[in-house]
């Protein structure tokens, strides 16, 4: 069963170039190999044919950065207008960059793809870029992680920030159809500087964007403690904003507890240390917090060592709301689509199983009630058209 907090009856289920569109092209159509690494066609037909469904169904993401998701193509052609980058020009040589020892070096790594992000036209243009890979995905709405003090400490005007965010937004909404909000997220090692500045830009009525719908905190966890972010996710709150930290990604339950208690976290990003402590299983269950679940960006990461040891299986068994997510996935050498692929094969389910994912990524989602019941009769009508033709 995947849990949410619909029904407990509903069915069991049983098992990457950002060009100038030339006129009248689609799009959505894009020959270029600019996709992230697409897992290869497996061999068992049973299989085939999920992969047929996902790359089909409607689906929403809640767990996905800004600049993690630059494609390897708009890397390479950020990195070839900065030659004193370290990162590689060539997109096949940045295959080899995103392979990471372990998190730390994962975030000198992330940090030097920040670097490339310069001026307000590569903000819009990344944001768009990673809009339009969201929708050949067939995501329909995505709630996108961005760290705005990470570009505005590297020079980019703030005002200027926001104007690229947005203007890249609506025209992904009136391009793609895909609908996008952000959650502003500090980045925790940068500490208490950071997170002033954070919330200063999330509540500002002058610069907030429109599109802003929630406030997190990321980077590093060790040596990071939560608690200290009290005040500030307590001023994004008071401003109406939702509160979904990074926690239990590379420390214990013990901050995920932190999370919920002192940052009010509405949802867990990754939480996949929750599964040590079965209290904290019981809570997440039993007050219906969804865990943000990004199964390979764990594996990349060495946060779990393979995804046959991933805990996903623990929190279904235990009752916890699970969403999907691909957290960076150019970065991870992965795509959302692979990322429900992985969850199909590590909790046996059927297309029905996949669909209810899809319905629970929608369900814990900050979009409108009206919006919400689009998307999931949307994934209603696709599964049994899929399941009755
Ligand atoms: N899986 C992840 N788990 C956690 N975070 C993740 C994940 N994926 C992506 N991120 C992003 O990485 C950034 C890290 C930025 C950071 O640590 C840092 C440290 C010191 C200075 C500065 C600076 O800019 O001056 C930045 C975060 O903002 C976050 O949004
Ligand atoms: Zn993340």
């Amino acid at each position: 069963m995947i849990p949410s907090h619909r029904s407990a009856d509903h069915p069991r289920p049983v098992a990457r170039r950002a060009r100038g569109r030339r006129p009248g092209e689609d799009p959505l159509t894009d020959r270029s190999a600019d996709h992230a690494v697409a897992s290869t066609a497996p061999a068992d037909p049973g299989a085939r044919a999920l992969n047929t469904f996902i790359a089909g169904l409607p689906k929403a993401e809640l767990h996905v950065h800004h600049v993690g998701s630059a494609s390897p193509r708009i890397v390479s052609e950020l990195a070839a207008r900065h030659p004193d980058s370290k990162v590689p020009t060539d997109p096949e040589a940045l295959v080899d960059y995103f392979t990471f020892t372990d998190f730390a070096h994962f975030i000198e790594v992330y940090l030097s793809v920040v670097d490339l992000i310069r001026t307000p036209e590569d903000v819009r243009l990344l944001t768009y870029e990673v809009a339009r890979d969201l929708a050949r995905q067939q995501v329909r709405y995505a709630e996108l992680t961005i760290t705005p003090y990470s570009s505005t400490r590297r020079g980019i005007d703030e005002r200027a920030f926001m104007d690229a965010i947005e203007d890249a937004r609506k025209a992904a909404e009136a391009d793609f159809g895909t609908v996008l909000r952000w959650c502003f997220d500090i980045p925790g090692e940068a500490g208490l500087v950071s997170a002033e500045e954070t919330v200063r830009l999330a509540t500002d009525d002058r610069l907030r964007p429109e599109g802003l719908v929630s406030f997190g905190l990321g980077g590093p966890e060790i040596g990071v403690p939560r608690p200290q972010f009290k005040p500030y996710f307590d001023r994004a709150i008071a401003a109406g904003l939702h509160s979904v930290p990074h926690a239990g990604e590379t420390t214990g339950p013990e901050t995920v507890w932190d999370a919920l208690n002192d940052l009010r976290a509405e949802r867990i990003g990754h939480g996949t240390s929750s599964a040590q402590d079965p209290k904290l299983l019981a809570h997440l269950a039993e007050r219906r917090i969804p865990l943000e679940v990004c199964p390979t960006s764990n594996i990349a990461t060495r946060a779990v060592r393979t995804l046959d040891e991933h805990p996903i299986k623990e929190f279904v068994r235990a009752g916890v709301f699970v969403t999907i997510n691909s957290d960076d996935p150019p970065m991870f050498g992965t795509d959302l689509n692979t990322e429900y692929a992985v969850a199909a094969r590590l909790l046996d389910l059927d297309e029905r199983g996949l669909a209810e994912l899809a319905k629970n990524a929608v369900d814990a989602s900050f979009l409108d009630e009206g919006g919400k019941a689009r998307i999931k009769e949307e994934i209603d009508r696709y599964t049994t058209g899929r399941l009755t033709s």
